[in-house]
């Protein structure tokens, strides 16, 4: 029987055929595999550069481009027949030396590159990798056979003109060691390139080659697996290397925590690596997610990734205040109330009140959240001598007094009234699983919790009481924690690093950008500052190295003379991409309040177009073809009412001012092909020039 592996090319090149055609090269991809008498065979191709390279027949004028090693079959695409000959003439293929992973490239096109570079280099002595030698070169992977070529590249720029030519894998060791950098780098550079680790590297084993390189190739045991890759997205397969070795790897030792900046891939890793556990079958899995809204949006694409109904079983989709609930309702075997918004405001106006007007209900309410519920301080004894981490405002031994007093006011009146905030559940939920893990974890009474695995996706926002929750919900073991996030797009004010909540974790970074073009990344960077972000890590994580794999179109910032006119134009922008066939789901608007919220819907409505408009908040983990951020002017962005008086507390206003940052950085980068801001008056003050 044929073992075959399929390029990500082959789905796509199959949906762009006409569907007549489509479906007779799935028949004969079918037979293939089935190796039925009517299956297409190979047939030779006259003058390649490669002698495995042959075509199979698919369809009346189409064929398929495969590299062939014995029984091993690596179909690269397929195409009208004259194009398919013309590609396996050009290409070659090999296997890396020192990664082990397939290469393809195309040898015609640096055939004839060649003499342009032979004429620079004749013109000068210089050549860009003289510090290097021929056998560094070939430890680094380089394929003999290019040795010859680079030997003549005299710039960065002739260097730069072969990127496109070049397999990543030759170009990226060649573009460290031309930057001056040394052998040591250039291995470091390759490392993201590796999905399996090596090992002893047989160039004549093209099979164990495309294990190495799950984001070329998807071996294809049978027809089900060939119907699951083609009618799944491009994810669902292939996967980036350093990706697929976050996902797949077989068992970490305890908690892991992958920070990357917007669209390097963090959701989709966090939902391999849950079904990577759940095919494991070691334990039931939990994906926490930022919201309800986006734990729906989660559960489709697991649906999606796994079709094996009992794998999928294993894992549970929700977010942690979902989870707290569940726990207090089913120890107090009622749903618990919560107090709403409004409710809650009064009670920290009254609070105030109490302390004198010492201290604004915003301050009291940071307080309690961020020192008292951050810490699980219980008594009045415990928050005097706790220690205040991120709050500049020192308190004497009155003050504290006063201000305990003043939030036991308002967790008298909750208590009074049968009423919680979400934090406080999260809180009571930790406290309750502590006290039943030995029962939870019995075989005669399994419960719901713990769970063996936690796969954590936003994680930046979520608070100390969360994180108490999860980790007393997964009892500490290998593979216990995934966390995924991003600081620089946290929404919330918990810039807490893990470390501090019991939760050592080995740290990676995901850096390539696979959603946001860079055009839209790089004004992104400077509108966030580009500068680092707290919270997660231990120390701050930087923004340096985060890039995207594709170029786009600069934002278009569009100032207005009034609300009215911004949101005629608005209504105009959306129109114009609806009429570029952009579809309505692909489109989102967005604005910092609800109040603009309203105002935009209403103008779209009257201009008679639908589609979805929500506050900054209501993007968080989504992604969309093109965004619209209307009202970013100063005084809404950032909200002046979300920010602490510098006069209060300064070092609560600065982090004020960088969570409103996050977010607007946050929305700008769910945009996948173009971002469109506009504001009236004054622009934000974030706004790059
Ligand atoms: N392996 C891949 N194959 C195809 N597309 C990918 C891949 N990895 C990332 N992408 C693209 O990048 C997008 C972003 O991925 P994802 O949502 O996982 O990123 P993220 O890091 O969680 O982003 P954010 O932090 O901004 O929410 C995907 O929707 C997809 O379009």
């Amino acid at each position: 029987m044929p073992r075959l592996a399929i390029a990500p090319e082959v789905p796509r090149d199959l949906d762009a055929l006409a569907r007549p055609v489509r479906r007779d090269a799935v028949i004969a991809m079918r037979r293939f595999l089935q190796n039925t008498t009517s299956a297409p065979h190979p047939e030779r191709v006259r003058n390649t550069r490669d002698p495995r390279v042959a075509t199979l027949r698919l369809a009346d004028q189409y064929r398929a481009v495969v590299v062939r090693q014995k029984d091993v079959f690596w179909m690269l695409g397929v195409l009208p027949d004259s194009e398919a000959w013309s590609y396996a003439q050009r290409h070659r293929f090999a296997v890396n030396t020192a990664i082990g992973v397939a290469e393809i490239w195309n040898a015609e096109a640096l055939e004839r590159v060649e003499p342009a570079l032979r004429r620079s280099a004749d013109s000068t002595g210089w050549r860009l990798f003289a510090h290097v030698s021929d056998a560094e070169l070939l430890g680094l992977g380089i394929d003999a056979r290019l040795i010859p070529l680079v030997r003549l590249i005299t710039t960065d720029a002739n260097l730069d003109a072969l990127e496109p030519l070049l397999p990543e894998t030759q170009f990226t060791p060649l573009s460290v060691l031309g930057q001056g950098g040394t052998v040591a780098e250039a291995w470091r550079a390759l490392d993201s390139h590796v999905a399996v680790p090596a090992g002893e590297v047989d160039v004549t084993d093209l099979s164990t080659a495309l294990e190495r390189t799950p984001d070329r190739a998807a071996f294809v045991p049978d027809p089900s697996v060939l119907d699951q890759i083609l009618n799944t997205p491009h994810w669902c397969t292939f996967l980036y290397p350093t990706q697929h070795r976050l996902a797949h790897r077989h068992g970490y030792e305890g908690p892991v925590l992958v920070t990357g900046g917007a669209g390097t891939g963090k959701t989709l890793v966090a939902l391999h690596r849950a079904a990577h556990l759940a095919r494991a079958g070691t334990g039931r899995v939990l994906l926490v997610t930022f919201s309800q809204g986006v734990a729906a949006d989660a559960s489709a694409k697991l649906d999606l990734l796994i079709d094996d109904e009992d794998v999928r079983g294993r894992i549970e989709v929700g977010n942690v205040e979902r989870l707290a609930h569940r726990i207090v309702a089913e120890a107090e075997g009622r749903p618990p109330l919560l107090v709403g918004g409004p409710g809650l405001a009064t009670l920290w106006q009254e609070a105030s009140e109490i302390s004198g007007d010492l201290h604004s209900p915003a301050f009291l309410l940071r307080e309690w959240e961020q020192v008292i519920l951050a810490q699980n301080l219980c008594t009045a004894q415990e928050y005097l001598a706790a220690k205040r981490p991120g709050r500049s405002v020192e308190l004497d031994y009155e003050d504290r007094t006063a201000v305990w007093k003043a939030i036991e006011h308002v967790t008298g009146r909750l208590r009074a009234s049968g009423r919680r905030t979400l934090l406080q559940l999260a809180s009571e939920a930790s406290t309750l699983l502590g006290r039943t893990t030995g029962d939870l974890l019995g075989d005669d009474a399994p419960g719901r919790e713990p769970y063996r695995h936690i796969v954590v996706d936003e994680a930046q926002d979520l608070h100390p009481a969360q994180w108490r929750l999860l980790r007393a919900a997964v009892p500490p073991s290998p593979d216990d924690l995934f966390i995924v996030g991003d600081p620089h797009q946290r929404v919330f004010d918990t810039r807490v690093p893990l470390s501090t909540l019991g939760i050592t974790a080995e740290p990676h970074r995901l850096t390539i950008s696979h959603r946001v073009p860079q055009e839209i990344l790089s004004w992104g960077v400077r509108l966030r500052g580009g500068g680092p972000a707290d919270g997660l890590v231990d120390g701050i994580t930087e923004l340096v190295g985060f890039r995207a794999t594709h170029p786009g179109t600069r934002p278009a910032v569009r100032e207005y003379t009034s609300r009215e006119t911004e949101m005629t134009g608005l209504a105009g922008q959306v129109r114009g991409w609806l009429d570029e066939g952009v579809p309505a789901e692909e489109i989102a608007v967005a604005a910092r309040t609800g109040e603009l919220v309203k105002e935009a819907k209403a103008a779209l409505a009257t201009a008679e177009v639908r589609v979805r408009v929500s506050t900054f908040h209501g993007l968080k983990g989504l992604e969309f073809r093109r965004v619209a951020l209307v009202g970013v002017a100063d005084g809404i962005v950032p909200s002046a009412d979300t920010l602490t008086p510098a006069a209060e507390d300064p070092t609560a206003r600065a982090h004020d001012l960088q969570r409103e940052r996050g977010l607007l950085y946050m929305a700008c980068m769910r945009a996948a092909e173009r971002l469109y801001v506009s504001y009236s008056g004054r622009a934000s003050p974030f706004l790059p020039p």
